[in-house]
This record gives structure tokens, C-alpha cells and sequence, in this order.
């Protein structure tokens, strides 16, 4: 079974729109609501491909009420923690080139005994985890080694922790050991502080995260793929692609690729191959509607030699 942890739930709306103008009236096109968060998201994705997850979410107010229907409707296993603010909405406004805009509340605080709760149930149902996913931004107020101090804690038990998250807290997570990190490409020049303009340079700072503490990196690189590298003795970098014919909304993508390799093993090409085939099916799904089995097509993953030279173009 995969926990996820989502500290920082969200309500995502995605509006299709033909072309983003500032500061015109734009008329939308289909818009959908989905359930959001990156931890959530991580375990829509295994559950529609039959993996075995559970989420920890906090809730509160009509969207928090909203999210729990929406997260039922998809029959998501869940440990749902009512608290006293109201569940953030994010906005993401999607372009027909594939290229998104998305607005992401900050959320709203929770307090000391609300996480002190939500941290107990996480602890009580890591027990029957094979991994503990903790992803996503911290509402404000929450410790920025929320996450470091949960991976120590796990790591006691034999359980291990894929953190994807940002800035500060990726830098306090790194420092705790976690057996995975799952940072985009711009999470990855934060970390490593460093500039990621090359897939050399992607390659070089995901090293720099495991000389921070990370086991293994798994860095996404938007539409260039991604990288992981892994290894405890011998280092192993690998590298790979998936074309997305048609891009609807990337919205997600980085959370179906956790799942898609966590669910293949978290280790080696084959497993790297199974994420960027969730990721691409993802990409070509509205909102963050995440993938089937019958969308998944793993024939176009590549491996293309990985060119230190390489511009990258996106990843963000
Ligand atoms: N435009 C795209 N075309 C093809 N694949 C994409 C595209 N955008 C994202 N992906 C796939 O989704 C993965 C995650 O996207 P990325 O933007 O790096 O992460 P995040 O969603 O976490 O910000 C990428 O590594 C890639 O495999
Ligand atoms: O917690 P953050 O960093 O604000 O991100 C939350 C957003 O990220 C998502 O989980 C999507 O994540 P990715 O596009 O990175 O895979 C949305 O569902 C949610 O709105």
C-alpha cells in the first residue's frame, strides 16, 4: 500500500481557454473541477491503475466538503482530518498549445493540534505502507521540516518516503535522508542553487541533491522528460522521454509520474520508462484527469543518449 500525505489540499478548476491576454475579458471554453494536491493526485493515479493507496488529506468549509465528495466519487481510500479553515482553490488556465497558467492559493493556516492530528494519523496508518508519499506545498504557518521530521520517523520504522515538494521545505526534507525526491525542473535549480538550462546541468543537480541527502532523484523535466539518478555503491544516471501527440493539461503530470514509478518498483529504467508513460497519458488528459490503464501507451517512452548539451525548453 502507498500513504500519501497532502497537507495542502486543493480544489483545481481548469478553464480551456483559446489564448491568455492580460487584461481583457476572456471567454472560457469547457472548464472541469477536479480533486487536487500532489499527494492526492498520487493516489488517484494509483488507484485508477488498481495500486493499492490511501490519502491523508485535512478538509475544511464548502470546498473542503466538495473536495471529500469529489475524492468519494473516484472511491479513493482516504483518512479524511476535518479542520477549522477553508480548502485553497487553484485556478489553471489551459491554452490549446498545451502551455498552462495556474494560480495556486497559498491555503489556509492549520493550527498546532489540527497537524498535530493529522501527523498521528499518518503515523498510524504508515504502518501498513510500503512507502509514504508527502507532497506539496505547506499551508502557511506549518513547520518547514514537517516534512524532514516525518521521513526520520519513517526511516526508524523501515518505511520509506518520496517527498515532492519546494523551496524550503525540499531543502530541510533533503537533510533527513528520504529515499526519493521528485523536484520539476525549477525545484531542482532552487535546491541545488544552481541554474538547470541543460540536461547536464539537471543531471549534476540532481547530484548535488543526493550529496544533500536524497537516495534517489527522480527530476522532471516537462516536455525533455526526466532523469533519475540512483544507486548506493555504483551511481546510475538514466534518462528519458515520452511524446505526448496531442498536450491537453499538464496539470498533474508530475504526480502521475511518482505514481507511475513508484507503482513499477521506484528503481532502474523500467520503472523511470512506467512514469514517464503515466506522465504522458496525463499531459493528454484535461485538468488533471489521471490515467487509465488503456490510456497508458508505453511504446513511446525513449531513451535517448543523454546529451549534456541538451537545451532544455520547459519544466517548471
Ligand atoms: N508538454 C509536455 N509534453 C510531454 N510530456 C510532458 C509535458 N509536460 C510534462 N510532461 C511529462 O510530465 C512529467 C512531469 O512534468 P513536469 O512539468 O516536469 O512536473 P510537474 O508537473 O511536477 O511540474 C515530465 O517529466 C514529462 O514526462
Ligand atoms: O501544493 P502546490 O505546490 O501549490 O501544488 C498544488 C497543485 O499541484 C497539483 O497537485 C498538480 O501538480 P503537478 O502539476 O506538479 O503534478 C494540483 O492538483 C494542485 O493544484
Amino acid at each position: 500500500m502507498i500513504l500519501t500525505v497532502t497537507l495542502n489540499p486543493s480544489l483545481d478548476r481548469t478553464i480551456e481557454i483559446a489564448e491568455l491576454t492580460r487584461g481583457t475579458v476572456i471567454r472560457a471554453g469547457a472548464a472541469r473541477l477536479d480533486p487536487g494536491g500532489k499527494g492526492v493526485n498520487v493516489s488517484r493515479a494509483l488507484l485508477a491503475n488498481d495500486v493499492p493507496t490511501c490519502a491523508v488529506v485535512p478538509y475544511g468549509g464548502d470546498e473542503g466538503r466538495r473536495l471529500v465528495e469529489l475524492l468519494s466519487d473516484e472511491g479513493i481510500d482516504m483518512i479524511m482530518v476535518p479542520v477549522s479553515g477553508a480548502t485553497r482553490s487553484n485556478i489553471t488556465l489551459a491554452e490549446p498549445d498545451g502551455t498552462v497558467t495556474k494560480i495556486n492559493e497559498p491555503g489556509t493556516p492549520l493550527t498546532p493540534a489540527e497537524l498535530e492530528t493529522l501527523a498521528a494519523a499518518v503515523l498510524d496508518a504508515a504502518g501498513a505502507a510500503d512507502w509514504v508519499v508527502a507532497s506539496g506545498s505547506l499551508p502557511p504557518g506549518v513547520p518547514t521540516d514537517i516534512y524532514a521530521r516525518l521521513c526520520r520517523r519513517f526511516a526508524k520504522a523501515g518505511i520509506r518516503t518520496a517527498v515532492d515538494t519546494s523551496g524550503p521545505a525540499l531543502v530541510a526534507a533533503l537533510a533527513a535522508g528520504p529515499a526519493l525526491v521528485k523536484p520539476n525542473r525549477e525545484e531542482l535549480a532552487t535546491a541545488a542553487g544552481v541554474p538547470v538550462t541543460t540536461l547536464g546541468d539537471a543531471i549534476d543537480a540532481a547530484r548535488k541533491l543526493r550529496a544533500m541527502g536524497a537516495r534517489t532523484v527522480l527530476a522532471s523535466l516537462g516536455a525533455d522528460g526526466a532523469v533519475l539518478v540512483e544507486g548506493e555503491a555504483e551511481e546510475r544516471v538514466w534518462y528519458g522521454t515520452a511524446e505526448v501527440a496531442e498536450p491537453r493539461s499538464t496539470v498533474g503530470a508530475g504526480d502521475a509520474m511518482l505514481a507511475g514509478f513508484l507503482a513499477a518498483g521506484a528503481r532502474g529504467r523500467d520503472a523511470l520508462a512506467e512514469g514517464l508513460a503515466w506522465a504522458a497519458a496525463a499531459v493528454a488528459q484535461p485538468g488533471s484527469r489521471m490515467p487509465r490503464p488503456h490510456d497508458i501507451r508505453r511504446d513511446t517512452v525513449r531513451f535517448p543518449p543523454p546529451d549534456p548539451d541538451l537545451p532544455l525548453r520547459s519544466g517548471g
